[in-house]
């Protein structure tokens, strides 16, 4: 079997976030979910979420699923990096994401959920497509959605082909030669503790000559930005005039008029360049002249992120076989 689904910016202005959209129940219920390579829990937005938490958001009733089942006594609780967190309990149903269904998914229902989540009315909750050893499903875990689909899959892959502004493409199951050129750079995965690491082979600013120091950093479908190591991230700013690393905002800000240089990263042989235009990231608040960089430093987060930014400018497959490899391709 295979699947294939959009992955559509929430916001046409900026790629805070992509939801794709899933099916859940009999009959089937439409929410459009978060994928986040970076967790390992499938919660929504459901009946179980009091009202006042709810703004919008499309819900998941189990009582109206004819394959609804309480999975009893268990329960979850997730904070991520932002701090937004979620809570709730689990039932098990009917799943299906672009066409491939999985019987007996773990729903993981919110009963409480953050402000953040509240004001963020595009997404209906999350599908973690990180591995399952990350779940926070008590007493017992759960899988993901691809940990369950795998047996059902040609090749134990996903891929991610996300677009700046535009709607990109999860694919499971196959490797669309369409979506991208030339070859696939294939790179060991260390799954401990439940993350896509991978080494980044190195770096350059604009035209600048590429430094050779390996990057080890998690592929992060739901983190928006780049977070890089803080001697990286000097050197891009010093080539953008009126940059600044502002306390105000927490993290570089530039004039939104000012010239960017494009960013280039290794990944084994091969050299991805993120354009100078996915790098401003948005104006610091809305109409603002002051630009928010889309290459911020990990010094405070303890892991280098390769988020929406990097991931924007690559197709990247996801290779869930033992053991797991991440590939990367231009496109
Ligand atoms: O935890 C790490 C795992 N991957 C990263 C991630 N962060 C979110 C997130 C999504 C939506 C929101 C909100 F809607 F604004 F609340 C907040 C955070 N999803 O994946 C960070």
């Amino acid at each position: 079997d295979t699947g294939s689904a959009a992955a559509v910016p929430i916001d046409p202005r900026f790629d805070i976030a992509y939801v794709t959209p899933v099916t859940i129940g009999t009959p089937p219920q439409t929410l459009q979910l978060d994928f986040d390579t970076g967790s390992s829990d499938l919660w929504v937005f459901s009946s179980h979420t009091p009202t006042s938490q709810i703004r919008g958001q499309e819900i998941y009733t189990p009582d109206k699923s004819t394959t609804s089942k309480l999975l009893d006594g268990h329960t979850w609780s997730i904070t991520y990096g932002d701090g937004s967190a979620s809570r709730g309990n689990v039932y098990t149903d009917n799943f299906t994401v672009g066409g491939l269904a999985v019987a007996s998914q773990a729903i993981q229902c919110a009963q409480q959920v953050s402000s953040s989540f509240t004001t963020e009315e595009s997404i209906d909750g999350l599908l973690g497509l990180g591995f399952s050893t990350l779940n926070t499903v008590n007493p017992a875990s759960q899988l993901t959605f691809f940990d369950n689909a795998k047996s059902k899959l040609g090749s134990p892959v996903f891929t991610a082909d996300l677009k700046n502004k535009q709607a990109g493409t999860y694919d499971f199951g196959f490797i669309d030669k369409a979506k991208y050129t030339g070859e696939i750079t294939y790179v060991p995965v260390n799954p401990d503790p439940g993350y896509w690491t991978f080494t980044s082979s190195g770096y350059a600013v604009g035209s600048g000559n590429f430094s050779g120091s390996p990057i080890t950093g998690i592929a992060d479908t739901g983190t928006s930005l780049v977070y890089l190591p803080t001697a990286i991230v000097t050197a891009y700013y010093r080539q953008v005039q009126g940059a600044t690393n502002s306390r105000n905002y927490g993290g570089y800000v530039f004039p939104c008029s000012a010239t960017l240089p494009p960013f280039t990263f290794g990944v084994g042989e091969t050299k991805f360049t993120i354009p100078a235009s996915y790098m401003s990231y948005a104006p610091v608040t809305d109409g603002s002249s002051t630009c928010f960089g889309g290459l911020q430093s990990s010094s405070g987060i303890g892991v280098n992120i390769w988020g929406d930014v990097a991931l924007k400018a690559a197709f990247v497959v996801f290779n869930g076989a033992n053991p797991p490899t991440l590939g990367w391709a231009t496109k």
